[in-house]
């Protein structure tokens, strides 16, 4: 089992230490029911403010699942997670939704609303600070989120298309939505699975070079599944690998090789 570098408080919430990882997580594992065998066990890693770490690992390894249960949108069956200093095991209701608040989460399919316009696509990132229908509605009439989803667009290179439908969009453009909508959220760290799946080599790029911009800008941190190892070598700063329901490698990026992380596909 791995240490954590700084204690979990035992009675959850804010740690006293610092400096604080924006993720730590001891001792995660996943069992899906009506199976004996976990998808992983006794995972340990800790992300630094500021860094940008890839997830690799076949087919199957667990990626997804691991992504999904740092925030507990996947509920582990055992383990720590401490995110921005705050402990989620535990947590319930508002107050897991709250501490979730300051994550946005990019995925591969990107989950846009079709028929609604670019901007409104965004606006809905917003959602997240808010709950319940009458709270939606009034967030999504403030006039400041609209200033603010323009913002957002504008990182992203799209302020032009903020009325075009999203059933209109490339599929490069349909993602670079998907970011700002998680920017929306004013995210201290930013979960990324396969964003770059569906794109071509060229859009793939480009897109992860918009997530390093944004990481160096506004100091995010960034934790992103990938199948294209380029992309670990290049735009992380870390490397971890699943393998046979462990994590088989925590590495700087620096350390590794194409050819080492090809043989977590072999
Ligand atoms: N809701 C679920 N119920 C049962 N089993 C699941 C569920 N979700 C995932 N699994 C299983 O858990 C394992 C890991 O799946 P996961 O999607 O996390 O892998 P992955 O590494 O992200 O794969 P890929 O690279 O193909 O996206 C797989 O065997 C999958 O079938």
């Amino acid at each position: 089992m791995t240490t954590l570098a700084h204690p979990i408080h035992p009675t959850g919430g804010t740690l006293a230490q610092a400096p604080l990882s924006s993720l730590q997580v001891n001792g995660l594992t996943k069992r899906f029911s009506g199976s004996t065998t976990p998808v992983f066990r006794d995972v340990g890693f800790e992300v630094l403010p500021g860094q940008s770490v890839a997830l690799i690992g076949a087919n199957g390894a667990g990626k997804s699942t691991l992504l999904r249960c740092c925030v507990r949108l996947i509920e582990p069956d055992e383990g720590e997670i401490v995110l921005a200093g705050e402990r989620l095991s535990g947590m319930r209701g508002r107050a897991l939704r709250r501490s979730r608040q300051r994550v946005g989460f990019v995925f591969q399919k990107h989950c846009l609303v079709p028929r609604l316009s670019v901007l409104s696509n965004v606006m809905h990132g917003n959602l997240a600070h808010a709950c319940g229908p009458r709270n939606w509605l009034q967030g999504l009439s403030r006039n400041g989120d609209r200033q603010r989803a323009m913002d957002c667009l504008e990182q992203v290179g799209l302020a032009d298309l903020a009325d075009k439908r999203c059933d209109q969009l490339s599929g490069g453009q349909s993602q670079r939505v998907a970011i700002a909508r998680a920017l929306m959220q004013n995210p201290t760290m930013l979960f990324a699975d396969e964003p770059t799946a569906s794109l071509d080599p060229q859009s793939g790029e480009a897109v992860m070079e918009l997530f390093g911009r944004l990481c160096r800008n506004h100091r995010l941190t960034l934790f992103f599944v990938s199948h294209q190892i380029e992309h670990a070598l290049h735009y992380a700063d870390r490397v971890l690998g699943l393998r046979d329901r462990t994590l088989a490698l925590d590495s700087t990026s620096g350390d590794q090789t194409l050819a080492t992380l090809r043989d977590f596909y072999v």
